[in-house]
């Protein structure tokens, strides 16, 4: 059965981003922008991040499907990027499972 066959979730992408940034980089997008280095990486998130939050806006299902497939693989690039491997969110996520985000808000500002 083919990799993708199995499944496909965000630890499954973050296993392909860490795979291809070892790629020729002809034949791979991933390698490329690694190469072009951190600022470009993070500025693709961004552009990435802008796009999806102006088709929530619009109520355009369809692009904030795709812009959001877009933010979480260079959100994965820019981890990669910096060397933060996903499970490191994932736990930062745990931790705040504990409380919810209005009482952390509250603790936050004393
Ligand atoms: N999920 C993705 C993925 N999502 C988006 N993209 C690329 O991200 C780019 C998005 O940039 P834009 O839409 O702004 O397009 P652009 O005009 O090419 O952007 P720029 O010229 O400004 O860089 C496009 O080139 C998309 O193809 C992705 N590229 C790769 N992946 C995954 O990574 C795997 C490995 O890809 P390669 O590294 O290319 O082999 C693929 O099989 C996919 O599973």
């Amino acid at each position: 059965m083919a990799k993708w066959e199995m499944g496909f979730d965000l630890s499954a992408l973050e296993a392909l981003v860490n795979e291809r940034a070892t790629a020729d980089p002809a034949s791979s997008y991933t390698r490329q922008l690694l190469d072009s280095g951190v600022e470009k990486c993070a500025k693709k998130l961004g552009e990435e991040a802008v796009e999806a939050a102006l088709a929530a806006v619009m109520d355009d299902r369809e692009g904030l499907t795709k812009e959001s497939a877009d933010v979480l693989f260079h959100l994965l690039v820019v981890l990669k990027a910096r060397g933060i491997p996903l499970a490191d969110v994932y736990a930062e996520l745990k931790s705040r499972q504990a409380q919810s985000g209005l009482a952390e808000k509250a603790a936050r500002r004393g």
